[in-house]
Order: structure tokens, then sequence, then C-alpha cells
């Protein structure tokens, strides 16, 4: 008798949210019908052309992105979700820099199982004591004490081949999980949690996560062995600050500091290695401009301006100033993360559209980046555009790699201290000539724009 009552309660409640659901499609539908985009089909809308490959899918957003150029947003629908993607630099600027947009769109919830709510998907209070304890762990300070280690870590990288991981697991395991996500993203029969659960990409998702968490649980506790030596120090780097607040007043559990680790290893590790991958490209297509990025990073050795130990200084990286602008520049045309979503927390009009409560917001970068209002020929590589007498009075929301406002990369700094750290020491030793233009590179866009099949340099030790 409980069983059946159960079952009719269960299915009714089933059934009252799904009538709200179409309810809201049908609202929607109406609403947003003056936004822009590709015809749709009822219920399915454009989630049978959705281009499954990276690669594919890629070409196909960058060509909506063209198609649609002259309009602030468009709209695509996966089934009857609606997406309204934003190209324009004062449309975005009206999401990312209001403090009220700042939940994450629900199409986030699909990396709760690897992620679980760190702060790149948490929301409400808990991501704004998160962030507000994490803060520090970037603090200007912090950063110049891992100089030492970008130095020690680039000369490994150094001995070409030094890689000798290729084919790490837990590497192989995040391109896995990207693509699943990605897949999830594009199909709204796997937004249902059951129907994705009895998937195959469900029992791939399960062992990916296998490998991942084994190996951030490792380092969690390889870290934690070193915590009385810790506790000595002056100043915690993000590890530290986690495992010192769960033992003393915040009382993070193993898990809260996991979610964490997970977070940052993720964000941390693929979208700096993008950013360089895509510098070094554009420097070996560009001789000119390496060459005088060369001349730039030989005058630090000429001047012996290295630490006593023989590290790079942030006083060296700041004085970088041409490769701060390739590094940029790299980063405008291919930026590590092409698109990041918002959920609308209220019905809101941007550029005279209204675009209702719930619905997903995405900051398209990679076409944003590209709007000839700001970025005259736009695919022309010119690190130039980022002299200080350029950047003064653009528009800061038409160049958001690393997104702004309140939600913006907490590890902005780090990375771009890192990028120049490492392409300083690479470039000092080593000339790159690409051996591919740059219709041929083939961008896939999944969580990370990375190059679909690597990308051939030749890579020649230079005289120093
Ligand atoms: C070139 C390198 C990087 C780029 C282009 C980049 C870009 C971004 C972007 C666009 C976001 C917003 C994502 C969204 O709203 O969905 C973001 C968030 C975030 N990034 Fe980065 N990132 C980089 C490196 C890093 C590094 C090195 C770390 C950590 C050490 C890091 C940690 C994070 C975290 C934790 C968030 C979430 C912040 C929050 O919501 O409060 N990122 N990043």
């Amino acid at each position: 008798m409980l069983l059946v009552a159960t079952v009719i309660l269960a299915s009714c409640f089933l059934t009252a949210k799904l009538w709200k659901r179409l309810a809201k499609y049908v609202m929607d539908l109406f609403t947003m019908r003056n936004i822009i985009g590709p015809a749709q089909l009822p219920l399915v809308g454009n989630a049978h052309q959705f281009e499954y490959g990276g690669a594919a899918f890629y070409r196909q957003i960058m060509e909506l992105g063209r198609q649609y150029q002259d309009h602030p947003m468009f709209r695509i629908w996966v089934g009857i979700y609606p997406i309204v993607v934003l190209q324009k630099a004062k449309s975005v600027e009206s999401i990312l820099s209001s403090s009220k947009h700042i939940t994450k769109a629900f199409q986030y919830d699909f990396l709760h199982t690897w992620l679980g709510t760190g702060l790149l998907t948490s929301a409400g209070e808990k991501w704004h004591s998160r962030r507000k304890m994490l803060t520090p762990a970037f603090h200007f300070s912090i950063l110049q004490d891992f100089c030492p280690v970008f130095s020690e870590q680039s000369r490994v990288l150094l001995q070409v081949h030094a890689q000798t991981e290729q084919n790490s697991e837990y590497v192989t395991s995040v391109a896995n999980m990207s693509e699943i996500v990605m897949r999830r993203l594009k199909n709204p029969l796997y937004y249902s949690e059951s129907l994705f659960a009895r998937s195959r990409l469900s029992a791939e998702q399960n062992a990916c996560l296998g490998v991942m968490h084994a190996f951030t649980t490792g380092v969690i506790a390889e870290r934690r062995a070193d915590f009385a030596a810790m506790r000595r120090r002056k100043r915690l780097t993000f590890l530290d600050l986690l495992l010192f607040e769960s033992e003393t007043g915040a009382k993070l559990t193993d898990s809260d500091i996991r979610e964490e680790v997970d977070t940052f290893m993720f964000e941390g590790h693929d979208t700096t290695a993008a950013a360089m991958t895509w510098c070094l490209f554009l420097l070996g297509r560009h001789p000119d401009v390496q060459a005088e990025v060369h001349k730039e990073i030989d005058a630090i050795w000429e001047e012996g301006r290295l630490s006593p130990e023989g590290h790079l200084t942030s006083e060296c990286l700041n004085q970088l100033s041409l490769l701060d602008r390739c590094v940029k520049e790299a980063l405008r045309i291919y930026p590590s993360v092409p698109f990041f979503g918002r959920e609308a927390a209220e019905d809101i009009e941007v550029d005279g559209y209204t675009i209702t409560a719930g619905t997903t917001v995405l900051a398209l970068a990679t076409q944003l980046h590209r709007d000839p209002e700001y970025f005259p020929e736009p695919e022309k590589f010119n690190p130039d555009r980022f002299l200080p007498e350029a950047v003064r009075g653009r528009n800061p929301y038409a160049y958001v790699p690393f997104s702004a406002g309140p939600r913006n990369c907490i590890g902005a700094k780090f990375a771009q201290l890192e990028e120049k750290a490492v392409l300083c020491w690479f470039l000092r030793h080593y000339d790159v000539t690409s051996l591919q233009t740059e219709e041929e590179v083939d961008p896939a866009g999944e969580l990370i724009l990375r190059p679909a099949h690597g990308i051939r340099l030749r890579v020649q030790r230079r005289n120093v």
C-alpha cells in the first residue's frame, strides 16, 4: 500500500515538474522569439544539428558566430533548453559585471561527479566563503615564491622528451572526461541523470573518475604528510591553506578538500598548457616577432638578472613586455576557455532583448575576441594590440580570457606568471618553427580549446 502511494506521489511530482518545464519552454519560445538563431525543431531544438567531434563543433560554433556577427547575441536550443550566446562586449558586460548573475549554468552540474561543488561549480554562500578563504593563496607575495618552482620545472621541460609520462592516465582521463561532458551538453537526453546513468558514457565516466580521484587523493595525502613543516611557514599556498583550515577554524572535510584540489588541478594545468602551446605555435608562425622575443629574453642572461640560485625572479618576468603581449594575443586568438556560462538569475534586458530567468547565457570568448570593432583584422597575430596605449579606452569586456567580474579566474595572475616563466626558459634555449598554418591546425572546442591533433613544431637548439 505504502509502495503504491509512494509511486503515485512520485509520478504526480514528476508530471508536475515536467509540466512546469514544458510551460517554461513555451514561455521561453515566445519571450525570446526575437533573438536570432538557426531554425529549430519543436522539442528537439538544434540538438540534431550539433557536431559531436570537438574540432567540427568549434568550426560550427565559429560559423554561427560569423553568421550572426552583426547581432549582440544568438540563441540555440538543446531540446527544450535555450542557450543565449553573447558575442559583443557590451552584452557580455551586463552579465559578467553583475553580482546577481553569478550562479553557473545548470550544465555545469555535469561536472559535479568529478569536481564536486568546488570553487568553479559552487554557488551562493558556499562559493562566497570558499572564494574568500582561497583568495590569499593567490596573493602577489605567494606568486613570487613560485618563481623558483617555475624555473626548476621549466628546466625539466628543457630536456625535450623529458615528459616521460606522455600518456599519463590522469591526463588521458581528463581529456576523456572533457569529451564526455561535452557530449552530455549537446544531447538533451543525457540531461536526465537516469538516462545518462544507463548509457555507455556513464561507464566510461566512472573509469575516468576512478583514475582522477585516486590521483588527487594521493596528492593530498603526500602534502598532509608534510603538515608539520607547512605549519611553520608564514604564507600558505593553496593546498596548505585548505589543510590548515581543515585542522582549525573552517573544519573542511576530506571531500571538501578533494573537490577543491580536483577543481584547481583541472583549471590550473590544462588551461595553461593549452595557452603555452598556442603561443609557441603563433611565435613559430611569426619568426620576426620571435626574434624580438629572443632579444628580450637574452638580455636577462646577458645583464646577469637571474637570482643567485639561477632562477627567474618576478622582476625579470615583469620586464618581459613583448613576451607578455604575445601571451595575451595568443589568449585572444585561442582562449583556453572558449566559452563559459551563467544562469540568468531573473528576466534581463540585454541590448533590447529579453532573456528569461533560468536561461543559460554563454559568453563566447572566441567570437568576442574577434570583434573587428575592437580588434581590426582579428585573425592577424599582432601583439601590439596589448600596448598600453592600445588597451587604454578599450571596453574591458572585449577581452575576457579569464572571464571578468566577481566570478573571474582566481588563478589569472598565477597563470600569466607561469606561462611567461616557462616560455622564457624554453625560448632562451630553443627556436621554434611551426610546420602548420592557422588553417591546418584544428582547434577543438571542448571545455578547453586545444589542438585536436597536437601541433607540429620544429624545435632547434639555440647557440646560447
Ligand atoms: C591560461 C590559463 C587560464 C585561463 C585562460 C583561465 C580561464 C578561466 C575562466 C574563463 C574562468 C571562468 C570559468 C567559468 O565561468 O566557467 C576561470 C575560472 C577559474 N579558474 Fe582559471 N584560467 C586559467 C588558469 C587557472 C589557474 C592556473 C588556476 C589555479 C591555479 C585557475 C583556477 C580557476 C578557478 C578555481 C576558477 C573558478 C573561479 C570562481 O568561480 O570563483 N585557473 N578560469
